[in-house]
């Protein structure tokens, strides 16, 4: 059997993604592409290393025909997606990959997005995208919220660990490092190359980065109690990949145990040998998530450190693992690339 599936915001970063993997993907067909300044447009001119395809032209979203569309992916900017969504075929399968559908409360995505959320009964039915957490539920979605690529990272590292209750929960700190990318395709002054390269900044300091709205939820439900970590990103001058550092109160050897067990099957997150910690370079292009695990000298003190690569398992590779589960399709079809490296 083969889907018929649409991408919404395929000029974009993910979207581009979603089509370099949908084209290796035994049973998706690209049917219809949506973009917005770059309707009219061929992909090739858009993304000329994807010129090898055979692929529709990109279109306005009112163009395309959802008739026969079975999934749909959105990879547009937040607040858009939730207007664009609400006005599709309610039956419509969807993966959005922006943070519209992420916060459960409106009233928090309000306090973290800064306006009122304008689609509450897609809202209301969206499954939060975690796969390896939230995979029964998505199974039976029509909507699936993708995760933050920076709010996956720091997931992949501590629900684990906070459901075993083997740290401290209020002593966490996560310190991350995203890559470029992970901003997005257009234009932007502070991502001009002369103006981020050769060094690199932490930003939304002071925890007031809005993928805390998605570790307070998710934290706080599995603890059973309010859970709130310590949080600041740094744009780092690469083109992909996140690496979050995780300062924690606690066993290493019983951290890296509830790891190892928490992953021991599944096939995308991997934890490495205690005392070895992963690399951006050695998950590039793929959709693994890498953990390790090191002891301070300090003897109830740990690192826990977890890199993956933003736009495959922190989106775009996340985003057709849902789909897969949604479509009945084998989890991994698709997927099982290995890493570019060099
Ligand atoms: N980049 C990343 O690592 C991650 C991104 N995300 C989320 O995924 C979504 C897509 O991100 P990304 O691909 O990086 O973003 P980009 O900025 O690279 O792409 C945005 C896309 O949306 C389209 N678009 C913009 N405005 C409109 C509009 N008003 N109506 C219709 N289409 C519009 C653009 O079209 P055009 O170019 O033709 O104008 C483009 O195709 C965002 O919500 C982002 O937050 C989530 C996790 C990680
Ligand atoms: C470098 C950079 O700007 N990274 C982005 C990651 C964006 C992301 O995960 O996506 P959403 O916008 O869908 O939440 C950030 O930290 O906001």
């Amino acid at each position: 059997m083969t889907y018929s599936i649409a991408i919404l915001g395929a000029s974009g970063y993910t979207g581009a993604e979603l089509i370099r993997l949908i084209a290796g993907h035994s049973s998706l067909k690209i049917t219809a592409l949506g973009a917005f300044s770059k309707a009219g447009q061929s992909v090739a001119q858009v993304f000329p290393h994807l010129r090898h395809l055979d692929l529709p032209t990109l279109l306005q979203i009112d163009q395309i025909d959802f008739a026969n569309i079975d999934l749909c992916f959105c990879a547009l900017p937040h607040k858009t997606s939730q207007s664009v969504i609400a006005a599709l075929p309610p039956d419509l399968k969807v993966v959005d990959l922006s943070a519209d559908f992420r916060l459960r409360d409106p009233d928090d995505y309000e306090k973290w997005y800064g306006n009122k959320h304008s689609a509450l009964t897609q809202q209301a039915e969206a499954v939060y995208g975690l796969t390896e957490f939230y995979r029964d539920d998505i199974k039976t979605a029509r909507l699936v919220a993708g995760t933050g690529c920076n709010a996956a990272t720091g997931q992949y590292m501590l629900r684990p660990l906070i459901a075993a209750g083997v740290i401290d929960l209020d002593n966490i700190i996560l310190d991350l490092k995203c890559a470029v990318s992970g901003a997005g395709r257009s234009l932007k002054e502070n991502l001009l190359h002369a103006e981020l390269s050769e060094g690199y900044h932490a930003y939304a300091t002071g925890s007031t980065h809005r993928h805390l709205g998605e570790f307070d939820q998710e934290f706080s439900q599995i603890a059973g109690r309010p859970v709130q970590v310590q949080f600041t990103p740094h744009l780092i001058p690469a083109n992909r990949g996140i690496l979050g550092t995780g300062y924690l109160r606690g066993d290493a050897a019983q951290i890296h145990d509830t790891l190892s067990q928490a992953y021991a099957n599944e096939p995308f997150v991997d934890v490495l040998p205690l005392g070895q910690t992963p690399s951006t370079r050695h998950v590039r292009g793929s959709n693994f998530c890498h953990i390790g695990v090191v002891a301070d000298r300090q003897p109830d003190r740990a690192l826990v450190v977890a890199a993956l690569d933003n736009l495959t398992k922190g989106s775009s590779g996340q985003a057709l693992q849902n789909a897969n589960l949604m479509l009945n399709i084998e989890e991994t079809e698709g997927l099982m690339m290995a890493p570019l490296f060099p």
